[in-house]
């Protein structure tokens, strides 16, 4: 490996440590099971969780409740404002039991936002909100702070942002899951997985997981769900900037045949093996 590789994974060049957390980026489309997979994998190798989904949902949620229409292109520069300005955190319980999923806890302007990002009404406007150019720079800036890219430009940048938390413990690594963190958020992790599934699969497990949380859209039939996943993985695909899209140097892992568990398995054993502990 050249020098300039190794800084870029995360090695000094005069000591071998390293310098940064070990970073594993989960992509693919909605309910493909990156949040699922990614807490799973974050509690089996003692890693934090960042969960990029939640910030685009806290910044779309600021803009209903402020009466900001997010369907109208002249509200474009109030939205990247209420973007810039949100102080978003994230608080995950890993719980003692092995069996229990982790959960994250979404705090917008410190207040507990985690079922309000959820709703059906964010879930229809986020993807408009998400392909806002400005928008994305300020989540890229507020995740990348968190996710610590290397020891020196964490610091920097967790100076510059001065609304979101410095880079969150001295666990040691970090999964991150949404649509660019291959491609735009992490371009140097160690591990990339772009998780896929069919997308009737995906609308069946989705509309089980509403059933289960007794939400009003459980109401939905397959169909419905299917198509509004498929519209939504369509703007997220066609977006001008950081479209949904693999990285090069991702595994692909489809889920479709697997078990939460098979699919958590996979990506733990490659973390560790790139880790040098199998
Ligand atoms: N291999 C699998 N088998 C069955 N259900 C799964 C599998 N992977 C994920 N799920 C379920 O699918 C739903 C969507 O997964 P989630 O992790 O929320 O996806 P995403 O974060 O990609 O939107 C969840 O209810 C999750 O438990
Ligand atoms: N890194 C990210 C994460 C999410 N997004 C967008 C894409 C989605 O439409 C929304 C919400 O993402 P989220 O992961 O919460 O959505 P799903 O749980 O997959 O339905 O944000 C993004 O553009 N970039």
């Amino acid at each position: 490996m050249t020098f300039g590789a190794l800084i870029r994974r995360g090695f000094s060049t005069a000591t071998g440590a390293r310098t940064r957390p070990f970073q594993v980026a989960i992509d693919g489309p909605s309910a493909s099971g990156k949040s699922t997979t990614a807490r799973l994998v974050a509690k089996r190798l003692g890693f934090d969780y960042i969960d990029t989904g939640a910030f685009y949902r806290c910044v779309t949620l600021s803009a209903l409740q402020k009466g900001v229409d997010p369907s109208d292109s002249k509200n474009i520069s109030r939205i990247a404002a209420l973007a810039s300005d949100a102080k978003i955190d994230l608080k995950t319980e890993f719980h003692a039991s092995a069996s229990t999923l982790p959960t994250t806890r979404v705090f917008l302007d410190s207040k507990d936002v985690s079922s309000d990002i959820r709703t059906s009404n964010v879930s229809k406007h986020v993807s408009v909100v998400a392909a806002i150019p400005a928008v994305r720079q300020s989540v890229v800036q507020k995740v990348r702070a968190l996710g610590a890219e290397d020891i020196d430009s964490s610091a920097k940048e967790s100076k510059q942002t001065a609304t979101t938390s410095a880079p969150s413990s001295s666990r040691a690594g970090l999964v991150m899951d949404g649509r660019d963190i291959g491609t735009s958020v992490l371009t140097h992790a160690d591990l990339k997985v772009f998780l896929v599934a069919d997308s009737h699969v995906r609308a069946v497990r989705r509309l089980e997981e509403l059933r289960k949380n007794g939400s009003q859209d459980a109401l939905l039939d397959v169909k419905q769900v299917q198509e509004d996943l498929e519209r939504r993985d369509e703007s997220d695909r066609t977006r001008a900037v950081s479209p949904l899209r693999k990285a090069d140097d991702a595994i692909e892992l489809d889920t479709s045949n697997l078990t939460i568990e098979e699919q958590v398995d996979v990506i733990v054993k490659e973390a560790l093996r790139r880790q040098g502990k199998i």
